[in-house]
């Protein structure tokens, strides 16, 4: 039977707009349908990635300016900087990116179809506009890539004016001198080192008593030490209790307590953020006729090649579940792509990076020194602190530390560990190394470009095999294995 395309994708987010792009490089008729009926690109452009970052680079720059040429008066950076600049700033960033996807699609001649999409059977699409028009379009496959939203908390409500998610907080039009932090996951660090550059007094309340499990423990240890200097307080294993306003103060409070305890603590600030997770955009998605297998939190089953339980429709991206980045959705909308039409495709081989845009960054790949011990790999640790590098010292930088966890027997790189400037660029280069089941001499034996934060990682492995050789002939020793 003839379909009126060869793939139809809902959503235009990193998923479904990577998944576009190859499907046409293999010369197959695309639609992209997108339930934003004034944008594409969906999180990863609107409410998450791009504009996080746009707004964490010009909070960045005023922190580092800050740092270096202070201030005479002694003013914080909210009373010098307004957020109609930042927002401006991210407004531009937004638009010429904007510019650069809706180009691709045209250049690249996907259709495209505004409204809600939902799957009517294995290959028949309902489009609904925003004015309640219909429209039926079928495919020879589907893929669903309708992302996630924030979820929203039990027991108060987000009303985008005082309590914000992580959309509305890119609202803001002024700089908060408070802000409660509700949630500890990536976003909560990432946008309280933000406003924390700008000068507002942060409190994060967490509901457990550890965060960011999956972090080497010294790298954590530097972050929260980090926060510290930053005066960014951490409430551990908090519940919150409540939200009010406070109109005689004009402030919000938000009433919590501690590890079970009866004490009432109360919080004054100008606005909360809530941050407690995300949940898939798979609601009234398919037709009940469709056995479309989902996990107990409703996240769609997919197999190595993104197929779902229903064999021509596949899934892709946050609806999927961890791990939950653009970094990854990307590879993911390709990958289906290559199944769909029996390209042959390479999944990633080897550990994935993974990174955190706090200020400063933070990125990994592969095993912590405490997840190889537990596995009984005799390992050694190379640590280089940022404030060793000459690029430190020319771009007044004093934070940072980068860990390398190698083999003690032939010195091979098992685990790459950043906190500091450019650390999510720098894991790439672990990275190569890693991927091609390099050892740490790589670092030593190779010239690299000077001053800059990659000599961290010649420090790191210097004092690694310090850590590994005796003295005297330890040289020598490197350069016979
Ligand atoms: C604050 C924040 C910061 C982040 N920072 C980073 C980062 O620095 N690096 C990183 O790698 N990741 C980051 N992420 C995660 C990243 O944004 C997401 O993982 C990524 O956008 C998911 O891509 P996706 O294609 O699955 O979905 P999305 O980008 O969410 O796009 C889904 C699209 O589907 C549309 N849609 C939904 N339902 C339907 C329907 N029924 N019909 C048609 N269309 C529909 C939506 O309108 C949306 O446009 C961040 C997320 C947040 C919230
Ligand atoms: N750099 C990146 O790649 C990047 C950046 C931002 C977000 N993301 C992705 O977006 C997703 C969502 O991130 P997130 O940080 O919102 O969620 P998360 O699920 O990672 O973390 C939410 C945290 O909030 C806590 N929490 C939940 N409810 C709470 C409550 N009522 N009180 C106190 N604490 C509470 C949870 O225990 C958890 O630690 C993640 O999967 C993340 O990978 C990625």
């Amino acid at each position: 039977m003839a379909y009126d395309y060869d793939v139809i994708i809902l959503g235009s987010g990193p998923a479904g707009f990577s998944c576009a792009m190859q499907s046409t490089k293999f010369d197959k008729n695309v639609l992209i349908v997108e339930a934003d009926t004034s944008r594409l690109g969906g999180t990863w452009l609107h409410k998450g990635t791009v504009p996080s970052k746009a707004l964490r680079e010009a909070a960045n720059l005023i922190q580092k300016f800050h740092a270096q040429f202070g201030d005479e008066k002694g003013r914080k950076p909210y009373e010098k900087f307004r957020m109609e600049d930042l927002l401006l700033y991210k407004k531009t960033i937004l638009e010429s990116k904007n510019k650069k996807v809706k180009r691709d699609i045209i250049k690249n001649k996907i259709d495209t179809a505004r409204g809600r999409g939902t799957i009517l059977d294995e290959h028949t699409v309902e489009v609904s506009d925003h004015l309640n028009k219909v429209q039926t379009y079928t495919a020879d496959h589907i893929l669903i890539s309708t992302g996630s939203s924030p979820k929203e908390p039990d027991n108060f409500e987000i009303d985008h004016k005082n309590v914000l998610d992580y959309d509305s907080i890119l609202g803001l039009t002024h700089i908060p001198r408070r802000l409660v932090i509700v949630g500890s996951g990536v976003i909560a660090f990432e946008y309280a080192t933000i406003f924390a550059a700008l000068g507002t007094r942060i409190t994060i309340l967490s509901d457990t008593s550890d965060i960011l499990t999956f972090l080497d423990s010294e790298i954590k240890d530097e972050l929260v030490h980090i926060l510290n200097k930053r005066n960014i307080q951490i409430f551990w294993e908090s519940e919150v209790k409540s939200v009010s306003r406070n109109a005689l103060r004009t402030c919000m409070e938000v009433a919590f307590k501690q590890n079970d305890t009866d004490r009432m603590q109360v919080s004054e600030t100008d606005h909360i953020l809530y941050v407690g997770g995300k949940k898939p955009n798979t609601e009234s998605l398919w037709s009940d006729k469709l056995d479309i297998e989902v996990d107990e939190f409703g996240y769609i089953s997919a197999d190595d090649s993104l197929r779902t339980t229903v064999p021509s429709i596949y899934a892709a991206g946050d609806v999927i579940g961890n791990p939950s980045s653009a970094a990854a959705s990307f590879v993911q909308g390709r990958l289906a792509s290559c199944a769909m039409f029996d390209m042959p495709n390479e999944s990633p081989s080897g550990d994935t990076p993974f990174g955190i845009y706090s200020i400063p960054e933070i990125a990994a790949i592969g095993l912590t020194e405490q997840k190889a011990k537990e596995m009984g790999i005799d390992v050694t640790v190379g640590r280089a602190q940022y404030q060793n590098t000459t690029q430190a010292d020319v771009s007044y930088e004093t934070e940072g530390l980068l860990k390398l966890v190698f083999k003690t027997d032939d010195l091979k790189l098992i685990g790459v560990h950043i906190i500091g400037s450019q650390a999510t660029d720098l894991i790439h280069l672990g990275q190569a190394v890693m991927s091609n089941e390099g050892s740490i001499k790589y670092f030593i034996e190779n010239v690299l470009n000077y001053p800059t934060y990659s000599e961290a990682y010649r420090i790191a492995a210097f004092n690694g095999v310090n850590r590994v050789y005796q003295a005297g002939v330890k040289y020598k020793k490197i350069l016979n294995r």
